[in-house]
């Protein structure tokens, strides 16, 4: 019996998954979904020969085996818990929840409950570059790690991005790949603010976030979400005896008239396909057979987003953050 999976959020990302649920993958098929645009959830639904109902109720229908939760970062919290509260497992895009408090309210209702229900779609750890650098690290080949530095360029955002959005949107990103990276917690923050590019209207864009790991690794993340050239991720290891860094990753590479040209992906959705599949075939699979999701769980959503919220105390206050992490609960040890 293939997966009956519900999708709350028929936006961009929203839209991206269900097509790949629907064309890509098998042994899921998505029989309902759920906006607040009524009219575009009629119209996603329609073409998929889903139901429409509002978040709540589908995520509580007798037909919905699993919830796919791609609505707005503030909705994530309330949905995850009412999926936890029916018992159903639950992948929610990023962020799990955008305060640490209702990130520390899931993982509590998760406890009481005593089965890990929710993945949350940090999909770098799914990523063939991403995954080859860490082999890298962890095999020993450049010695003892000492920093990495990280580019998260975007060609454009939406008018209405906010400062605190280049932080919880965007770097966030880089803030759950480095805890997955090198195996520890994240625990102090500063946000420095270069001068801003004349594309960035009010935002303070680019912005440069140096992240102090528990090991005493430097992580800096520079933030660009205006840099018009195209969608560009980097990253790069200094370890004691070598460097390692994300490879190129184009498939072409045209030499022509004295130049050597490859293509930049566009945006998150060329540049990460192949990591979106596998992290939904992975999560299908392992739900299908009943086991316990594998991927970021509840407790990497919380650390993620109290990092993401010391930084952005760390973007207003110009000072070096500590963050406030609560204790591991036992069910993510
Ligand atoms: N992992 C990734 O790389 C990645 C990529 C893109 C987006 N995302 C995340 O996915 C989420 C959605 O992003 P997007 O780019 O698709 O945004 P979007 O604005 O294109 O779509 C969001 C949709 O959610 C709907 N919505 C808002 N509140 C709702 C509610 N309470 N109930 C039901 N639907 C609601 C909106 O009407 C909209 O259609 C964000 O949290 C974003 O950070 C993750
Ligand atoms: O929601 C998107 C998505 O998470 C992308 O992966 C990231 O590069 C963008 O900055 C963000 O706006």
């Amino acid at each position: 019996m293939s997966l009956s999976i519900g999708v709350i959020g028929t936006g961009m990302i929203g839209r991206e998954h269900i097509r790949r649920l629907t064309t890509v993958l098998s042994g899921a098929r998505v029989t309902a979904v759920s906006d607040v645009d009524d009219e575009l959830a009629g119209r996603v639904a329609a073409a998929i020969g889903a139901r429409v109902l509002p978040g709540t109720k589908l995520i509580t229908d007798p037909s919905v085996d699993a919830v796919l939760i791609c609505s707005w970062g503030g909705t994530h919290a309330e949905y995850v818990l009412a999926a936890i509260a029916a018992g159903k497992p639950v992948f929610c895009e990023k962020p799990l929840a955008t305060t640490s408090a209702a990130g520390l309210r899931i993982l509590e209702a998760e406890s009481a409950y005593g089965r890990r229900l929710v993945q949350v779609g940090y999909m770098r750890r799914y990523d063939v570059a991403y995954r080859a650098l860490k082999r890298e690290l962890d095999r020993g080949t450049i010695g003892a790690p000492l920093m990495m530095h990280c580019a998260h360029r975007n060609a454009h955002v939406p008018s209405f991005y906010t400062p605190d959005d280049m932080i919880a949107d965007t770097a966030v990103h880089e803030i759950d790949m480095v805890r997955w990276m090198f195996g520890t917690e994240i625990e102090a923050v500063r946000v420095l603010r270069p001068r801003p590019s004349s594309h960035a209207g009010e935002l303070p864009d680019p912005l440069l976030l140096i992240l102090e790991l528990a090991n005493g690794v430097l992580a800096d993340v520079e933030i660009s979400v205006n840099a018009q050239y195209g969608y560009d991720i980097r990253g790069e290891i200094l370890g004691e005896s070598g460097t390692a860094a994300l490879g190129e990753l184009s498939p072409v590479a045209v030499r022509r008239t004295g130049r050597l040209t490859t293509p930049i992906p566009a945006d998150w959705r060329e540049r990460f396909l192949a990591a979106y599949d596998v992290e939904l075939r992975e999560w299908v699979d392992t739900v299908r057979a009943g086991g316990v999701v594998t991927g970021p769980d509840a407790w990497d959503g919380y650390a993620a987003t109290t990092v993401s919220a010391a930084a952005v105390l760390a973007l207003r206050t110009g000072k070096r953050v500590e963050v406030a992490m609560a204790d591991r609960p036992r069910l993510y040890r």
